[in-house]
């Protein structure tokens, strides 16, 4: 069953000779507990897409549906993993995460809510930071902290906006698993944005490219029918993963030459010559 309906989605930004016409008219059914991976070029609209999923923005056009509901604000069921790890740079790593855990379990006891917090601190290998201020961590740290504290509500939808693009690859990995542990343990339902295709492939059901903008709208979908769990290592002499990932990133190779042509075509520098001390700037003809 369908928990989140996209339908007729446009959107874009300012107004008259400034306006960016984002996402035009976009459709997508989400099944309850899938794993969907979008993958997609520089500016074409993955935020704008996901902070509409979040209730943060409002479509032009079309609307969103969760849970039967049309999404109208945030809400603690759709919870979001930032790009960029939005902490609140006063508070430590314990008090960033409680932020979250305390607003969102307002009837569960001190006990248990410092539980959950230390838990979710633990899971993403902060322990030792756990007093720290976020001037005193790394970035990959930081959005650690940003990843606990999205994962230690348990939403019923995970809105992730490549949360995992700054961090090195032993990081990645491990919060990976951690992603796909919480989403299968708890039958959650996640979205996730990422720009690493075999990241893509290992974590989702389904992928499916955010064509280039303006006016971007969704490429086909590709099924990653692999078993799970997915061992990365073994994966990689899977010919099935092979074949996907080729069938991918030629779509996303094709697409992107279309692109390339249209920007040559858009874009014809003037053919100037340098001021020479004297004469005054000349367009050659
Ligand atoms: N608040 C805003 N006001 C005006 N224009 C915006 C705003 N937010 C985004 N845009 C424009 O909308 C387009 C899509 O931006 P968006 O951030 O959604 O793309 P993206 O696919 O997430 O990009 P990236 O992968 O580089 O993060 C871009 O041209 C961007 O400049």
């Amino acid at each position: 069953m369908s928990i989140l309906s996209i339908n007729n989605v446009s959107k874009s930004y300012g107004s008259g000779s400034s306006k960016v016409d984002v996402l035009k008219n976009i459709n997508l059914e989400v099944e309850n507990g899938e794993f969907l991976a979008i993958v997609g070029f520089s500016g074409s609209g993955k935020t704008t897409l996901m902070q509409m999923l979040a209730g943060l923005v409002q479509p032009d056009r079309g609307e969103i549906i969760f849970k039967g509901e049309k999404v109208t604000g945030p809400s603690a069921e759709r919870g979001m993993i930032f790009q960029n790890y939005s902490l609140l740079p006063w508070l430590t790593v314990y008090e960033n995460v409680a932020l979250s855990v305390n607003a969102i379990y307002k009837d569960k006891s001190k006990v248990i809510k410092d539980r959950i917090i230390r838990e979710s601190v633990e899971m993403v290998n902060l322990t030792p930071a756990i007093n720290k201020k976020p001037k005193e961590l790394s970035g990959g740290m930081r959005q650690r902290v940003s990843v606990a504290r999205a994962l230690a509500v348990d939403p019923e939808l995970l809105l992730m906006d490549e949360p995992l693009s700054a961090l090195d690859a032993l990081t990645r990995g491990n919060l990976q698993d951690e992603i796909l542990n919480i989403w299968s343990k708890n039958k959650r339902t996640a979205i996730l944005i990422t720009n690493d295709v075999d990241e893509g492939i290992l974590m989702a059901d389904r992928i499916i490219p955010l064509d280039p903008g303006p006016n971007a709208t969704f490429g086909p979908e590709f099924k990653i029918d692999l078993e799970r769990p997915r061992d990365k290592t073994a994966m990689n002499h899977d010919p099935r993963f092979k074949q996907i990932r080729n069938n991918i990133i030629e779509y996303l190779m094709d697409i992107g030459e279309g692109r390339k042509s249209t920007e040559t075509e858009e874009f014809i520098l003037p053919d100037l010559q340098p001021i020479i001390k004297g004469s005054s700037l000349k367009k050659v003809a």
